[in-house]
């Protein structure tokens, strides 16, 4: 047996005609019908038709041998046909047949038209062929051309699955060349990114090196200063263990001088011991000093105020402000030669001033003024209320009261009486340093009405605030901005009453300040050379305190009255000369002042028995029943303490000394029993 050659490529060229015609049902891809598949089959069939030929060629070497003895026997001519030749058309017909598909001769035939051919072409030949011997050559025709189709099925099939499986193989072939590509593309990336991560490796080997090295440099440097140092520590450990051991032998010395010094100070200890039982006893002797001390001044200001009272109750306090930044500004910087002689009493104010000698010489000297309380510079509003405090009380007592502050432009008077610029509204005057007497005055009236509750008393309060300017009065508290009223002032029994001017009633110090505020923001306020917020008017601020007590069915009906009075200075000091409206200012306040002047000096020689100038300006008009026997009344006499300002300030205190000379009888309080 051949073995069947694997097909390379289905284009070989085809070498010889076909003997062996490719089943038709399985007729199937031409590469069934190449040469080599074709040879092989045809060796194959070739087997078969060599070993069937030799039968054929006996078969049919038999039927010439019978043909040619038949027609030996019959005598007769059989027309000679080369025997050969009929021999070799047998033969070709028996191949024929061979090489026919299965039923079919060579001629596409079947095996019985086989057997009509052979026996036709016999009878042609005259040869006569047994049938059975045809039958047997049919019948072995038959089997050979069984095993022929058998084999040739078996060889269909055997290249069908070898054509499959080469078809799998090349499909592999091709896979697996296809996998190789992509291997090899991967191979050649991963190439690639192992050329790249070594290349990034080694730059990295090169930074990590060169740092290293770095390290390594600073390391060493690091390490030899290290021991440098160590080198110095151990030097300094030496000497410091040699200075140790000349310590210690110091420091046992000085243990032993300390012993010495303890023993001395156990000693100390207990002198100090000692001493201090004389002191605790000379401090409790000087508290009880103090306590003794602080008795006799309040017995002596009691004492004063009862020669004050008995003096009639007129008293005149100064106080000189400290400098301001106004006397800086207005070039005033020059401080007056001021001097306090008698500290403690603090009734004393001695001031350097140019004065004329009998022969009138100018020369300078100590004026001396004497007062019931002298103010230095550094006095608080603290200071200056306690004074007062006493008598704004009286008022509750149902006296009369007015303080009046005097003096000239700038001198404080509105700084004394109200405060600093914002502590006319303060919640708690008494926690304000800068707040005025009049706040302080207002909140201990309150405080008093409030603990005399307690015995009985009930007090209402109600304000009034009033301006008098040209001599006119105005009310501060009226409803229109400017009051263009005219108002008469009345004196009843006692009692004064202004027209058409608001009176309010007040429950708390709260409602006064608000009051208060509201006439400050309407006081007419105008420029002039000294201050510029000088006050060319008079404000006058009346509470009337009525209280009744239900325990003692009394009575009592004040008016404690606080008054802002103008400027004093002289008209050629007030920078009115050439405005005709400033001039008429001045005018009218200083005749209001002198007019103030005359009614004390009044009151002081008259005793009240004879004629008083009251009607002489609005002021003393307005303030009559707080100006005499039966009221209190101070005069606060406002300074500066600027030597620009000396001859000004020596005016206010020959003033003030006059109405300090002055005696107006005792005052007496306005009571009556209600029952
Ligand atoms: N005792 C004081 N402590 C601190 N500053 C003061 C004192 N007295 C007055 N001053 C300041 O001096 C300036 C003038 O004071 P103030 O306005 O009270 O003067 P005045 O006499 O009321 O002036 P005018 O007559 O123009 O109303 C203000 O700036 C005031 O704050």
């Amino acid at each position: 047996m051949s073995s069947i050659p694997v097909p390379q490529t289905a284009k070989r060229p085809r070498t010889g005609p076909s003997s062996i015609s490719a089943p038709s049902a399985a007729a199937g891809p031409s590469r069934l019908r190449e040469p080599g598949t074709r040879a092989a089959s045809a060796s194959r069939v070739g087997g078969l038709a060599s070993s069937m030929g030799a039968s054929t060629r006996s078969a049919t070497a038999a039927a010439a041998a019978s043909t040619t003895a038949a027609s030996r026997r019959a005598g007769a001519t059989v027309p000679r046909a080369p025997m050969g030749n009929a021999t070799n058309r047998t033969v070709t017909s028996a191949r024929t047949v061979v090489s026919a598909k299965p039923g079919l001769t060579g001629a596409g035939k079947p095996v019985s038209s086989v057997r009509r051919t052979v026996s036709s072409a016999s009878s042609a030949n005259g040869i006569d062929v047994e049938p059975s011997r045809m039958d047997a050559m049919e019948s072995r025709l038959s089997s050979m051309q069984e095993l022929f189709d058998l084999e040739r099925q078996k060889t269909e099939e055997k290249w069908n699955k070898e054509r499959t499986e080469r078809l799998a193989q090349e499909e592999k072939v091709r896979q697996l060349e296809e996998d190789l590509l992509e291997q090899r593309k991967l191979a050649s990336s991963r190439q690639e990114e192992i050329k790249r991560r070594r290349t990034l490796a080694d730059d990295e080997l090169l930074q990590l090196n060169a740092k290293h090295a770095r390290e390594k440099r600073m390391l060493e440097e690091e390490l030899d200063r290290e021991r440098q140092t160590v080198s110095a520590l151990k030097s300094t450990l030496s000497q410091q263990s040699t200075s140790h051991l000349t310590m210690e032998s110091t420091n046992s010395a000085l243990r032993a001088q300390v012993t010495v010094l303890q023993t001395e100070v156990e000693q100390l200890k207990a002198k100090i011991a000692s001493m201090e039982g004389d002191v605790q006893a000379a401090k409790e002797y000087s508290l009880h000093l103090e306590t003794e001390l602080r008795e006799a001044e309040s017995l002596r200001r009691k004492l004063h105020n009862e020669v004050q009272e008995l003096r009639g109750n007129i008293r005149v306090f100064a106080r000189v402000r400290p400098t301001t930044q106004n006397d800086a500004n207005n070039g005033a910087e020059a401080l007056a030669t001021i001097r306090f002689p008698n500290e403690r009493e603090a009734t004393q104010i001695e001031i350097l001033a140019a004065g004329e000698s009998a022969t009138g010489t100018v020369t300078m000297k100590n004026h001396l003024f004497t007062f019931d309380r002298i103010f230095q510079p550094s006095a608080t509003q603290a200071d200056v209320f306690e004074e007062i405090a006493h008598l704004t009380q009286s008022v509750l007592d149902g006296y009369n009261t007015s303080i009046f502050a005097y003096g000239q432009t700038g001198s404080g008077k509105t700084h004394t009486l109200e405060g600093a610029p914002t502590s006319i509204t303060s919640a708690d005057p008494s926690s304000d340093d800068g707040a005025g007497l009049i706040p302080r005055a207002v909140q201990m009236l309150w405080s008093t009405a409030e603990s005399l509750k307690d015995k009985g008393w009930k007090y209402d309060f109600e304000g009034q605030m009033l301006e008098i300017y040209l001599d006119n009065i105005n009310d501060l508290l009226g409803k229109a901005e400017v009051d263009k009223g005219k108002h008469e002032i009345k004196h009843d029994k006692g009692r004064t009453t202004v027209s058409d001017t608001v009176v309010v009633p007040l429950e708390t110090p709260a409602e006064v300040f608000k009051l208060l505020e509201k006439a400050k923001r309407r006081r007419q306020v105008a420029a002039t050379l000294m201050n510029e917020r000088s006050s060319r008017s008079h404000s006058v601020f009346m509470l009337r305190v009525r209280g009744t007590n239900a325990t003692t069915m009394e009575a009592c009906d004040a008016v404690l009255s606080l008054v802002d009075l103008a400027g004093s200075e002289r008209l050629a000091n007030s920078g009115s000369g050439a405005d005709p409206v400033r001039l008429k200012e001045a005018q009218s306040i200083n005749k209001s002042l002198s007019s103030l002047s005359d009614v004390i000096s009044a009151l002081g020689q008259n005793k009240g028995a004879n004629h008083v100038p009251y009607r002489n300006s609005t002021l003393t008009w307005l303030l009559k029943n707080s100006l005499g026997g039966n009221s209190k009344t101070l005069m606060l006499l406002a300074l500066s303490p600027m030597a620009a300002h000396l001859n000004e300030s020596l005016c206010s205190l020959r003033f003030a000394t006059k109405v300090n000379s002055t005696t107006i009888g005792t005052a007496k309080a306005v009571k009556t029993i209600t029952a």
